[in-house]
């Protein structure tokens, strides 16, 4: 069988982690298959090109393994020319990266590691709420630039406490998010496609409401949701202009959640407080694309479901779907998206 995997560059420089877990999801970790398959006399290409992986490798791979944080899209059109293809695997969750109805179509299955990265999205979604709402960047940017401007960090700076926060996704981050922003001391709204059971929303601490209200009633908004046809574009400059003067929009989803060029508006003009999260721009951002120049109240960057005991667990997921594919046994069933 020949298994291809697009993965993330490796480290530029080597960094001494005490823990001992290695980078397991870029193409120097190989997501640890290497030797499983290599002894098993399966060919096993990993590369971090995507042009290249899509052009050379595709065509003949029985398996093509991906990831969201270096994600290669998978359209229609590049499924039907890789006639061997049966499986595709995400090293992550969400697979929004890879057209599951052509892939349904044809007899392919999609699949991902169902909770892997969840602890460390949800971690990072409550740092990325606290750095927007106490100022945090541009305070440390003083520290970095030599300065010691009290008031101009207090004047962005807030307590959490009190203020409302919406949750909208309340999945296996949604709920992650919650129970740790509980200790915080937040009212707390979320909304969801299918609404959690009384017992469930004691346990989060949350109240169930419609879109519309929990946006406008929203001090702080997380997007936990995933990319689909219906949540694509969501936030757009309506939405965006009727959360409150001053909100904060915290999306650890997926950029195309929200409509890029209103954000830079809404952000510009001061409508929102501060934005943190993925961003959905041409990679790597033009010099003169307006992200460039945002100021750290206002922007925080996106890299949430990549730490490294998330690595181990999403490798191990990957490895698992792997074993049983190839020994022809079916995969477990939350891992299958399509
Ligand atoms: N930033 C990162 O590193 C990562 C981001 N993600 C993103 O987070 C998303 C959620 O992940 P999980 O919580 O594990 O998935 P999940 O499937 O457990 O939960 C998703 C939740 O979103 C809700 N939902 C779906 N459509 C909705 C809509 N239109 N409006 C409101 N709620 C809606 C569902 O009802 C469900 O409760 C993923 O699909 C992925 O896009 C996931 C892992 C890592």
């Amino acid at each position: 069988m020949k298994i291809v995997a697009v993965l993330y560059p490796g480290p530029a420089e080597q960094h001494v982690d005490h823990s001992g877990l290695d980078v397991l999801g870029s193409t120097e970790g190989a997501l640890g298959l290497r030797e499983q398959l290599e002894s098993e006399g399966h060919e096993y290409v990993v590369l971090s090109d995507r042009d290249e992986a899509l052009r050379e490798h595709l065509p003949d791979a029985d398996v093509f393994i991906t990831t969201p944080f270096w994600p290669t899209y998978l359209s229609g059109d590049d499924l039907r020319r890789a006639p061997r293809l049966k499986l595709v695997l995400t090293a992550g969750v969400g697979s929004d990266h890879v057209d599951s109805d052509t892939a349904a179509e044809l007899g392919i299955t999609v699949a991902e590691v169902t909770g892997s990265n969840v602890v460390s999205v949800a971690e990072h979604a409550v740092m990325q709420l606290l750095t927007l709402v106490r100022n945090y960047i541009p305070a440390y940017q003083q520290v970095v630039d030599g300065r010691w401007d009290i008031a101009d960090i207090a004047a962005r700076s807030h307590d959490i406490e009190d203020k409302t926060v919406g949750i909208i996704g309340m999945g296996q981050i949604g709920q992650r998010i919650a129970l740790r922003l509980k200790g915080f001391d937040v009212r707390m709204l979320y909304n969801t496609r299918h609404r959690r059971s009384s017992t469930e929303e004691a346990v989060f601490g949350a109240r169930f409401k419609h879109l519309d209200d929990l946006v406008a009633q929203s001090d702080a908004i997380v997007l936990s949701c995933p990319l689909t046809s219906e949540t694509k574009g969501m936030f757009g400059e309506e939405r965006l202009r009727s959360m409150r003067p001053g909100a904060w929009l915290v999306n650890i989803a997926r950029g195309q959640i929200v409509d890029t060029d209103a954000l830079v508006r809404v952000l510009e003009d001061g409508h929102l407080g501060g934005y943190a999260g993925d961003v959905w721009y041409p990679q790597p951002a033009p010099a003169d694309h307006p992200w460039r120049s945002m100021p750290g109240h206002a922007l925080t960057p996106h890299v949430s479901g990549t730490s490294l005991e998330a690595q181990q667990r999403y490798a191990a997921g990957v490895q698992d779907s792997v074993r049983r594919f190839l020994a022809g046994e079916p995969l477990q069933d939350d891992y299958v998206v399509a």
